[in-house]
């Protein structure tokens, strides 16, 4: 069998609880070797949903068997209603039940759902067992599975439930993108954008003159996981608690996940990543309505999500429920609010994000109403 290319390293660090991010084409290969390098002796649940299990477990569980890891795997239902209580008491009880100690690790394979709902459960499972992320979409390998923000959904809103539990590897295999339905990996591509749009203008040039070879696969795709990665990385180790500025990965997100509640988080009507690529559209345009932010800037912005076929315009959203009170009641549930107060990720344009406290809700309320109408 031949062997995989080295693949780039990317460290989150976090004092004792630092850790590795791997990357590369054919890891799933190798997952086996370097789970047991840096957890000798522990068992593994595998927990996957069940599009990403046909596909991609028993490569990993051969390579585990391999290391002589004992793994067994948990299967549940794709898709955001997963992230439920339910479904935890499921991962639960299945940790309970097979007598999995603290040393022994929850190991999520598969995209954001999985990795958010099984790290919860490692979180609190015996007060907090071992965690590996195995990321099958864009979005959880640029995204989702480095960081440690862990949870699910309520009826309330999104990720209202959860804890942090940061990860003790990532194994991110770029091949298993191949298999992704390509709606899902523009999803992702819209978290890839937002590191440019926080603060990183030349990544954002980048990734315009590379759009289509990230889409196309090969060392542009590596690179662009790679540099997400890095990316977050940096902002996580200065603020992993979101007590300042790691709110900023938030960008987009206040008017994202208040229209994802809004459609259920139904994926036949959004997509996380979609929710994120209209919130950043809104959050430009918002900034741009407050005075902050340059035309130019917020249309370019625009422009990328849109070559790269991504929704920047609520109106786009399939279904009913669009009002303004349904969007203005889910952004007060929003956890960044303090003392009553909402707080906004805005920009000064490309790249220039900032924390926005205090944002006066008239002034939200206005400009949604706007943008409500057309
Ligand atoms: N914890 C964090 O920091 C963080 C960051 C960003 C997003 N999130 C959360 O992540 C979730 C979104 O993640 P997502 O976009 O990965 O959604 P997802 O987990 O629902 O995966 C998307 C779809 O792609 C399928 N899939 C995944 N990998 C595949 C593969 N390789 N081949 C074929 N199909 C595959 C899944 O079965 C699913 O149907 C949301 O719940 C969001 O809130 C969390
Ligand atoms: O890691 C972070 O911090 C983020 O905000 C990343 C976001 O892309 C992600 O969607 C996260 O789950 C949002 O968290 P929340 O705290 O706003 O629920
Ligand atoms: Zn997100």
């Amino acid at each position: 069998m031949s062997e995989a290319p080295s693949p780039v390293s990317v460290r989150v660090e976090l004092g004792a609880r630092s850790y590795d991010i791997l990357i590369g084409p054919g890891l799933l290969q190798d997952a086996g070797h370097h789970f047991a390098a840096r957890l000798p002796g522990a068992r593994a649940l595998v927990v996957s949903d069940r599009t990403v299990a046909a596909l991609h477990a028993d490569r990993l569980l051969a390579s585990l068997a391999r290391a002589g890891v004992a793994a067994t795997l948990l299967t549940l239902p794709p898709g955001e209603t997963t992230k439920s209580f339910d479904h935890l008491m499921t991962v639960v009880d299945r940790i309970l039940a097979e007598r999995l100690e603290r040393g022994d690790a929850v190991v999520a394979l598969g995209g954001g759902v999985i990795g958010d709902l099984s790290g919860f459960a490692a979180g609190i499972a015996r007060r907090g067992m071992r965690f590996v992320q195995v990321p099958t979409s864009l979005l959880a390998q640029v995204d989702s599975s480095v960081g440690g923000k862990t949870g699910i959904n309520s009826p309330r809103g999104k990720n209202l439930v959860g804890v942090f539990h940061q990860p003790a590897l990532v194994l991110a295999d770029t091949d298993v993108l191949d298999t992704l339905p390509e709606r899902e990996f523009r999803a992702g591509y819209a978290e890839v954008v937002k590191y440019g749009l926080i603060d990183r203008p030349d990544f954002f040039e980048w990734l315009e003159a590379n759009r289509a070879a990230i889409f196309a696969g090969g060392p542009a795709r590596v690179e662009a996981v790679a540099a997400s990665c890095r990316a977050k990385a940096a902002v996580v180790a200065g603020d992993e608690r979101e007590d300042g500025d790691r709110a900023l990965l938030n960008l987009g997100h206040t008017f994202g996940h208040a229209l994802e509640s809004v459609a259920r988080y139904d994926p036949a009507r959004l997509v996380h990543g979609e929710g994120v690529s209209v919130g950043m559209a809104l959050a430009h345009r918002f900034s741009r309505r407050l005075g902050l932010c340059p035309g130019q800037d917020a249309v370019r912005a625009e422009a990328h999500l849109r070559a790269a076929g991504l929704p920047t315009r609520i109106q786009e959203i399939p279904g009913e429920g669009f009002t303004l009170e349904a969007l203005m009641d889910r952004i007060a549930q929003d956890k960044k609010v303090t003392r009553g107060s909402l707080t906004f990720i805005l920009t000064h344009g490309l790249g220039r994000s900032f924390v926005a406290r205090d944002v006066a809700p008239e002034a939200l309320g206005a400009f949604l109403a706007e943008e409500l109408a057309g």
